[in-house]
């Protein structure tokens, strides 16, 4: 024998109700139907209650849909004839029922909540009567002749015993089909109607599967099953395949409303597995909740979670080492009927924090300061403090029970991602880990745990790109190529949820088509400023996310503090903030280190090259660098070997900015000012301490061709060309080549123009590649050599590509 629940939306709408007569007359056994209100209409009757006592004549016009609703709902589902016509009597004297006692309420202006309690009754007691028509065969049942309750602590509460008794007593002939209203009971001794509360019906289906043994309790709702996670925040929620019974417990009890808590217990009692399956989804395999459930998956099966919490900490040395604080606080919380979810204590024992629905909390603290008031008034203990606005969020598993460093993974996560955990509590029976955090950061705590448990089915990096030119739009351009890749063989997800460049930014959490990325960007992105950039990447709180740099702004650079501190990850092809002040440096790795995240800049020095990465294994393997030679600007090096009597040093310039090699200014390369921040930047990766200015420049380029505009720069270059061709020509004489050269040695660093010949390891240096010779205490008689591009849109893009990578860790 079955026993099938079937939701508000399971019998709200016509579709919906003809799926339930197919899904229940295509059971092949005797099967017993609970049923819920019409969905939303337990809300329109409490709501037209509260109307009508009020004094508010809008009521009729409810009540009227109310009667609508149902009317239509009998005219639509139930052919016609006789057996309509018998509903409808049944329908129409229940609803003149209903009527009449609105109207009483409405002359009185009273609603006590006896009356609110019949008034509810009537919606699983109209629905019931139309399921029971509907569904051939079917015998309707009144519950509230067998659920029974008795009043405690003010609050209705089951009677087991004489429900049993009462539920084996009518169906000791179980029919075919047995037609049940949820949710409705009545008082054991004055008959009066009660519920069972809020999704009560599941409870009611419960409570009969495991008075008669029931084979299987199934509950038909309007999801596939308990997701790992709330589909409306987690998009890649799926459902769970099985969960122990205490797993649902743990997750319905917090959040995850696919069943009403108490419904568990009855059924686990008797060992009567639960199915939850779709009645918009019939074949979805749906979840089955049993006794034992699958233990060779993961950790961690599921996260619930509810955003209205109030922590209440109640602290004082005067606690410490007292027998009974604890029992006091529950006692007197529970006489005020207030609801407890999450208890933590430190050892210490001088701080206890509650935590309980916000709603409760002003009344909570107020029964609490008055049941401590004498330790309050003697200084033993302070007045309760509460603090609102919080969510508790549990991760639920009874393979937590076997995996060592579950706690240690989920708070070292959220540390990462700067979530600040208020409060926790474990059980010993470590089913599940439940901590308390901001509201706000609700949504990124939940998505922050689902990834890193890996619940989903890819692990996300959620990237903002700022600056959209040469490198920019090569890198969008790789990422794009490669995502679904990534996704299938690596299981990332590399998710774009921002595009900025200098006039228009748009932010997506659901991630940016990257196909017609730039178009939309200029028709739909808002105006691009710092402050925008900085108020919406940290305002958008996203887990996992990294910055990526691909301008050449100054300004831009002064937001990786700021992004560094809230626990975004920064990947810059930018130089500016690696190569300024050594304190800002320092400071930038320093909250890095922190904060748990990445501050990357391969591509800082010698674009897709890997040049730093290199420098830092030599160092953390406890090597030491001695000197650094190099070539280090591609525009440069393209410029000497490009130069000769058909092409004028101005045109190499030009040519060298086509070809995307020099910095949007390409005064920057040609005052060696780059040069001179790669230097800087290679030195303090290798542990030295060194400004730009402690830098010796020997350049070839006049100063006073550097003053003015941009404009004035390329207006006044030409004039240099004539001078620059006599000198090559001597140069090609004498078979020697110009090389830009920075050194770094004995902690002195120098950049300038070298000419040299052909036994010189930087004569052959092709087209814009790079060369660095790294001499350390290991590699000393013959130093360490990295060549190649050392400029150029794809292998930069590539060498930021890596740096992001390296902050998937796949
Ligand atoms: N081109 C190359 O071979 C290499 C370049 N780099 C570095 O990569 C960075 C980018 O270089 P390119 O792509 O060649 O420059 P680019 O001039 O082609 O692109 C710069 C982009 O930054 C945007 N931008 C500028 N100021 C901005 C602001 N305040 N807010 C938002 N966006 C802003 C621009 O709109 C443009 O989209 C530079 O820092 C450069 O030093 C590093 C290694 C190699
Ligand atoms: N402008 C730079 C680009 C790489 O950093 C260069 O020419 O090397």
């Amino acid at each position: 024998m079955k026993v099938l629940k079937f939701g508000g939306t399971s019998v709200g709408s016509v579709n919906s109700m003809l799926n339930v007569k197919k899904i229940v007359e295509a059971i092949d056994d005797k099967v017993i139907v609970v049923v819920s209100a019409l969905g939303g209409i337990t809300d329109k009757l409490i709501k037209t209650s509260n109307m009508a006592a009020s004094g508010d004549s809008g009521y009729e016009k409810e009540m009227k849909e109310i009667v609508n609703r149902h009317i239509e709902m009998v005219y639509t589902v139930i052919p016609a004839g006789e057996k309509r016509e018998l509903l409808l009597d049944c329908v129409n004297e229940l609803l003149s029922e209903l009527k009449d006692i609105f109207q009483g309420i409405y002359l009185i202006r009273d609603l006590s909540p006896k009356t609110s309690s019949t008034i509810v009754s009537y919606g699983e007691r109209l629905s019931s009567i139309i399921v029971a028509t509907l569904i051939d065969g079917a015998q309707w049942f009144d519950s509230r002749l067998f659920i029974k309750t008795e009043k405690k602590h003010n609050k209705h509460i089951l009677d087991s015993e004489l429900t049993n008794r009462l539920v084996r007593e009518t169906f000791r002939e179980i029919p075919r089909v047995s037609l049940v209203p949820g949710f409705i009971s009545s008082d054991k001794d004055t008959g009066e109607v009660t519920n069972l509360g809020r999704g009560g019906s599941d409870y009611t289906a419960s409570i009969i599967a495991a008075a008669l043994d029931a084979d299987v309790l199934e509950i038909w709702t309007d999801v596939d099953g308990f997701m790992t996670a709330d589909p409306r925040v987690i998009s890649t929620a799926y459902p769970i395949t099985e969960l122990s019974y205490v797993e649902a417990m743990e997750l319905c009890n917090f959040g995850a409303k696919v069943v009403y808590p108490p419904t568990i217990y009855p059924v686990c009692h008797k060992n009567i597995p639960i199915l939850i399956k779709n009645t918009f989804n019939p074949d979805a395999p749906g979840t089955i909740v049993k006794q034992e459930a699958d233990h060779s998956s993961k950790a961690i099966k599921g996260i619930s979670s509810i955003n209205d919490t109030c922590l209440i900490t109640m602290t004082g040395l005067g606690m410490v080492g007292v027998i009974g604080v604890n029992y006091r606080i529950f006692k007197t919380l529970a006489e005020n009927g207030i609801s407890v979810f999450l208890v933590s204590q430190a050892s210490s024992e001088n701080s206890t924090s509650i935590g309980v629905r916000n709603e409760d909390a002003a009344l909570a603290c107020k029964v609490l300061d008055e049941e401590f008031a004498k330790e309050i008034e003697m200084g033993e203990i302070s007045p309760m403090k509460a603090e609102g606005g919080l969510a508790t969020v549990a991760i639920v598993g009874e393979n937590m029970k076997h995996t060592p460093g579950i706690a240690g993974k989920l708070f070292g996560t959220l540390g990462r991602n700067g979530i600040n955990v208020i409060a926790c509590a474990q059980g010993a029976s470590e089913t599940n880990i439940s901590f308390v955090v901001e509201g706000g950061s609700l949504r990124k705590t939940l998505n922050v745990i689902h990834d890193s448990f890996f619940l989903s089915e890819y692990q996300v990096l959620n990237l903002f790109i700022c600056g959209i030119g040469t490198v920019g739009h090569s890198l969008i351009d790789q990422i794009h190529s490669q995502q679904e890749r990534l996704k299938q063989e690596r299981g990332l997800n590399l998710k774009i949820v921002g595009i900025a460049n200098g006039h228009k930014a748009m932010f997506t959490r659901a991630g940016i088509d990257l196909t017609n990325y730039r178009e939309e960007l200029e028709e739909k992105g808002m105006p691009s400023s710092t402050q925008v950039l900085h108020d919406e990447i940290i305002g958008m709180n996203i887990f996992n996310s990294v910055f990526v740099d691909c301008t050449a702004s100054e300004e831009i650079a002064s937001l990786y503090k700021d992004f560094l501190g809230h626990n975004i990850s920064v990947v810059a092809a930018n130089k500016i903030a690696a190569s300024s002040d050594y304190e800002i440096y320092a400071e930038l790795k320093r909250i890095a280190r922190h904060r748990g995240v990445k501050f990357l800049f391969e591509t800082n020095v010698g674009a897709g090259l890997p040049v730093i990465n290199t420098i830092n294994d030599l160092i953390n393997s406890g090597d030491k660098i001695l000197k650094i030679e190099a070539v280090l600007s591609g525009t440069l090096n393209y410029i000497f070997n490009e130069i000769s009597a058909d092409v004028p040093l101005s045109q190499t310039i030009r040519n060298a900015k086509e070809q995307g090699y020099s910095e949007p200014d390409p005064r920057i390369d040609l005052s060696g000012t780059d040069v001179v921040r790669k230097l800087v930047i290679l030195a303090r990766e290798a542990g030295y301490c060194l400004n730009q200015e402690d830098v010796e420049k020997h350049l070839f380029i006049p100063d006073s061709f550097f003053e003015g505009s941009l404009d004035d720069f390329w207006r006044k270059i030409p004039s240099l060309d004539a001078d620059f061709e006599a000198r090559r020509k001597v140069l090609e004489r004498e078979g020697k080549r110009w090389r830009f050269v920075a050194r770094f040695e004995g902690g002195k660093g120098v950049v300038e123009l070298v000419e040299v010949d052909r036994h010189h390891p930087f004569y052959e240096l092709a087209g814009s590649n790079n060369i660095i010779l790294l001499t350390t205490e290991r590699y000393n008689e013959y130093p360490m050599l990295i060549q190649g591009y050392g400029a150029g849109a794809s292998v930069t893009a590539a060498g930021v590509f890596a740096d992001i990578m390296s902050i998937a860790n796949i």
